[in-house]
C-alpha cells in the first residue's frame, strides 16, 4: 500500500504546502491503527494568503453572467458524480458513517451543486412600482464579496457544498475550513472544484486548527460573511467576532430534538423513525432524535417495540455491508458520548439498553458505542438538555399532548422536531406551539430536502435559513435601484 500522502491547502487555484511543515494525522475511527493522511496545521499567515487570492479574486467573478457561473457547477458536479465512490468511501474511512450513507450525501452533493447551478437563472429582484411615473424602480442582488465557510465533520461532503455553491452562484468567492477531522474528504472535494477549472482564486481551502484558522477568519476584515456549522460554542464566538466588524454571519449549531409519540400513533412507523432518526450516523446529526416523549397509553408497547428493534442492530466498520451503525467520528466524540451516558446514570436515568463500548470482533481498535435507551429520565437532566451527538435515546413518559409540547419546548434549543399521530387536530397543535425551525409529522427528525430552507429556532441557529432559495437572503445583499431618464 502507497505511504498516507498529505494533503495540502488550495490557494490562487494552486496545491500548496505551509511553510511551518506541521501536519496532523487523520486516523479511521473504525481502527485507530489506519493513519489515512495527513492535514496541514497552516498559520493565519496561511490564511491571509488565501484570502487575497480570493479577494483578487471576487471582481472577475461577480462580473460573470449567473448561468456562467452555474456551468462551472454543473462542472463540479459531473466530477463528483464521476468519483462518487472514491469519496463516499474516504468518507466512511475518515468519520465512520456507512458506505450507503457516505454515498447518499456524495449523491446528494451532486444535486445540491446541480440545483444552485439552475439558481443561476433565476430571477433576482422584483420591479416595484414607483411614485414618479416617469420612473423605474427595482430591486437586484449583489454579492458579499468573500465568504468565509466552516464546516463540522459529520456532514463532510453535503454542508460544505450546501454553503458553498450558493456562496459562488450568487457571485461571492470562497475560503474554505473544513473540520480537521474530515480535511481528506474537503481535499477530495476541492479537487472537483480545481479539475472543474473555476478561476484561481474562486475557491480557496485551508486547512488547519479551528481556535486558530476559524477565528482568524471571523475576525479578518476582507471576508464578508461567514457561514458556521458546529457546536454552540464555538458558532457563538464566530458570530460575535463577525459582528464586532460589521460582517454577516450565517450560525447553524445544535439540537435536541424531540420526537413525540402520541396515543394514537402508528408504532410501527414511529419505532422505525426513532431508530432512524436518532442512531443513523451513530446520531452526529444537528437534526437527530434525542428525546422520545412517549404517551404512557402506548408507553409500554412502544418501549418494547423499540428495544426489540434495537438489539438486532449491527455496530461495526462502515465499509462492511452488514453494518448499520458505525463508530463516533473521533476518540474525542467517543469519550464526550460516554461521558453523557455516565451523566445519565449518576442522575438517576435508567438504562435500557446499550451504555457501554462496542465490544465484539472487530470493534476492539474503534470508537464503538452501544446503542443506548434510557428511560425514567426527567427534562431537567443533563442528557435531556445538551447536545450528546452520539446513539442515545432518552425515554420520556407523559399523560397528555399540553404535556408532551411543554417538555418538547423547555430547552435552549429548536432545530427539528417530529410527532407521530394520526389526528389532524393534534398535527395543527404541533404545528402551531412546537419551537422548532423543521416540523416534521409521521416522519424521523432527521432528513433535509435540499430545496427546502433550512435552520432552527432559539439557540439553534442564528435565525437565517441555509438551502434552497432561502441562502440568496445570506449570500447577497439587496439594491434598490430607482432609474429616471
Ligand atoms: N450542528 C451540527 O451539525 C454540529 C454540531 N456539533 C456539536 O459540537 C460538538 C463538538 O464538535 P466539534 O467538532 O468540536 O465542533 P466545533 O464547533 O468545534 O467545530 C466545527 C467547526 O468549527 C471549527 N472551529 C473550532 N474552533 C473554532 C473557533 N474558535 N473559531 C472558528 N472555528 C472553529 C472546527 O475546526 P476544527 O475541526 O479544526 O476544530 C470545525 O471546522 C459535538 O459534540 C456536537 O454536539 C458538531 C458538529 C456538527
Ligand atoms: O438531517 C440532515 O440530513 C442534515 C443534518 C445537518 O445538517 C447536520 O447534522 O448538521
Amino acid at each position: 500500500m502507497a505511504a498516507p500522502k498529505t494533503y495540502l491547502n488550495y490557494v490562487g487555484g494552486e496545491w500548496k504546502a505551509v511553510s511551518s511543515e506541521l501536519v496532523e494525522a487523520s486516523i479511521n475511527p473504525a481502527n485507530r491503527h489506519e493513519t489515512l493522511g495527513y492535514l496541514q496545521l497552516s498559520s493565519v499567515d496561511d490564511l491571509n494568503e488565501a484570502i487575497a487570492a480570493a479577494k483578487d479574486a471576487k471582481l472577475a467573478w461577480r462580473r460573470l453572467s449567473a448561468p456562467a457561473r452555474g456551468e462551472f457547477l454543473f462542472k463540479v458536479a459531473n466530477h463528483i458524480e464521476r468519483r462518487l465512490d472514491e469519496i463516499a468511501e474516504m468518507m466512511t474511512r475518515e468519520m465512520g458513517k456507512t458506505l450507503l450513507e457516505a454515498k447518499g450525501e456524495t449523491a446528494r452533493g451532486v444535486a445540491i451543486l446541480r440545483y444552485y447551478a439552475s439558481e443561476g437563472m433565476r430571477k433576482i429582484g422584483d420591479v416595484i412600482p414607483s411614485t414618479d411615473s416617469a420612473a423605474l424602480m427595482f430591486t437586484t442582488r449583489v454579492p458579499l464579496g468573500v465568504v468565509g465557510v466552516i464546516t463540522p465533520w459529520n456532514f463532510p461532503v453535503a454542508i460544505p457544498i450546501w454553503k458553498m455553491a450558493p456562496a459562488l452562484i450568487y457571485g461571492n468567492t470562497v475560503v474554505f475550513k473544513p473540520a480537521q477531522e474530515t480535511g481528506i474528504t474537503a481535499a477530495l472535494i476541492i479537487e472537483c472544484f480545481h479539475e472543474a477549472g473555476l478561476p484561481a482564486g474562486v475557491v480557496n481551502m485551508i486547512t488547519g486548527d479551528g481556535g486558530v484558522i476559524g477565528q482568524a477568519m471571523a475576525d479578518h476584515p476582507d471576508i464578508h460573511g461567514v457561514t458556521f456549522t458546529g457546536s454552540n460554542t464555538v458558532g457563538k464566538r464566530v458570530g460575535q467576532s463577525a459582528l464586532a466588524r460589521g460582517a454577516k454571519y450565517q450560525l447553524e449549531m445544535g439540537g435536541k430534538n424531540p420526537v413525540i409519540v402520541a396515543q394514537d400513533a402508528d408504532l410501527d412507523l414511529a419505532v422505525e423513525a426513532t431508530i432512524s432518526g436518532g442512531l443513523r450516523s451513530t446520531g452526529q446529526k444537528c437534526t437527530a432524535t434525542s428525546r422520545v416523549i412517549v404517551h404512557s397509553e402506548v408507553y409500554e408497547a412502544f418501549k418494547m417495540k423499540l428495544l426489540q428493534k434495537i438489539q438486532v442492530i449491527r455496530v461495526g466498520s462502515g465499509l462492511e455491508a452488514v453494518t448499520w451503525m458505525g463508530p463516533c467520528a473521533s476518540e474525542k466524540q467517543f469519550r464526550t458520548v460516554l461521558s453523557y451516558i455516565a451523566k445519565g446514570v449518576e442522575e438517576g436515568g435508567t438504562l435500557l439498553c446499550g451504555g457501554g463500548e462496542g465490544r465484539g470482533q472487530g470493534l476492539e481498535n474503534g470508537f464503538f458505542v452501544e446503542p443506548t435507551v434510557f428511560e425514567n429520565i426527567s427534562s431537567s437532566m443533563t442528557i435531556a438538555q445538551e447536545e450528546i451527538f452520539g446513539p442515545v435515546l432518552a425515554l420520556i413518559k407523559v399523560d397528555s399532548l399540553e404535556e408532551a409540547l411543554q417538555i418538547a419546548n423547555d430547552i435552549k434549543f429548536g432545530l427539528s422536531a417530529s410527532i407521530f399521530t394520526r389526528d389532524i387536530s393534534t398535527m395543527l397543535t404541533f404545528m402551531n406551539e412546537i419551537d422548532a425551525g423543521m416540523v416534521r409529522v409521521n416522519a424521523e427528525s432527521a432528513g433535509v430536502e435540499l430545496h427546502a430552507p433550512f435552520g432552527g429556532v432559539k439557540q439553534s441557529s442564528s435565525g437565517s435559513r441555509e438551502q434552497g432559495q432561502a441562502a440568496i437572503e445570506f449570500y447577497t445583499d439587496i439594491k434598490t435601484v430607482f432609474i429616471k431618464s
